[in-house]
């Protein structure tokens, strides 16, 4: 596990000597498929976003997805949320159909979904990931908060080092606290699957360092794919990477291969290590990258 000696307004700052041992659902053995799409085509009305994307996401990967903006990153994450159905192919989550498997993928998304005034606390932000069958969503009835529920969204707050602002109203917290709670959100259903669209938007360079240490601790237990345009944070912690721009490249590395760099920009003639590539982009166009982004 990483530790990190900064101090940092996002977390406490010590090494996350609370998190206690995740009870994800075990991993399916390393190297077993947890995402696979073959052949996968969508559009919007008539315009086709993704073309023929084959991609594989294996039990135990960090997987970054990185290409330009509009290139079709979101779109990616919803098909495989399940929230769009492919024009064609075939899109499989733990070897089944994505809805039916839903309760096991964590997901954080790109906007936080809860209103800026809604008056919510910490506690309750990371109960709403703990949605069950006959409760208010299903039935309009409010059945009230389970007390091993209540425990058990504590229990992920301690893993996230936000446990003492549980009480705290969640439009009261900095960027990298709430997306801090949104993480505990995605987490507390114990899922198989972690996905996140641009974790580290709205977070400070101190907060994404934290938050990528959190990520890098809990990689050793779940699967994770992350939609960023941060790689600098990112960059030392995955373990491989793909690339979207209506097509995709996936490379079980962390090494951008040339095929990989024109897709992003057009003709490249060699390889690149990912950290290379990002060291050369941040001293020409400062940290956040070329455009701000990847
Ligand atoms: N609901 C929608 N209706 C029509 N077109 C859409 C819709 N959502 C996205 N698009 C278009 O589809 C393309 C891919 O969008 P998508 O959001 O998947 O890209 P992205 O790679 O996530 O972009 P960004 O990096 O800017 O978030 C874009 O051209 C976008 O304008």
């Amino acid at each position: 596990m990483n530790t990190h000696d900064h101090s940092c307004s996002t977390c406490s700052g010590h090494s996350h000597p609370n998190i206690p041992e995740p009870h994800f659902r075990p991993l399916p053995g390393t190297g077993t498929p947890v995402i696979e799409l073959q052949g996968v085509s969508f559009a919007y009305d008539d315009r086709e976003v993704l073309s023929s994307v084959d991609l594989k996401v294996s039990s135990g990967d960090f997987m970054a997805v990185i290409g330009p903006n509009g290139g079709g990153k979101t779109t990616l994450v919803k098909l495989i949320l399940g929230l769009l159905a492919p024009k064609a192919g075939t899109v499989r989550v733990l070897g089944a159909d994505p809805l039916s498997v839903r309760p096991a993928v964590g997901y954080v998304p790109q906007h936080a979904l809860i209103q800026p005034s809604f008056p919510v606390t910490v506690h309750e932000v990371v109960l709403l990931g703990l949605r069950r069958k006959g409760d208010l969503f299903s039935t309009g009835r409010w059945p009230g908060y389970r007390a091993r529920d209540k425990a058990k969204a504590m229990e992920t707050l301690r893993m996230v080092d936000m446990a003492e602002l549980a009480t705290r109203r969640f439009d009261a917290l900095s960027g990298g606290q709430k997306q801090r709670v949104l993480v505990a959100r995605a987490l507390v259903s114990d899922p198989a699957l972690l996905l996140f669209d641009e974790p580290t938007s709205n977070i400070d360079p101190q907060g994404k360092v934290c938050l990528f240490d959190l990520l890098s601790a809990l990689s050793s237990s779940i699967t994770i794919v992350m939609v960023s345009h941060d790689l600098i944070s990112a960059s030392t912690r995955i373990s491989s990477v793909a690339v979207v721009n209506r097509t995709l490249i996936q490379n079980q590395s962390r090494e951008l291969t040339p095929s990989m760099l024109e897709l992003i920009y057009g003709t490249h003639d060699a390889s690149c290590p990912l950290d290379t590539y990002i060291r050369e982009m941040s001293s020409i166009f400062g940290q956040a990258g070329p455009r701000g982004s990847i």
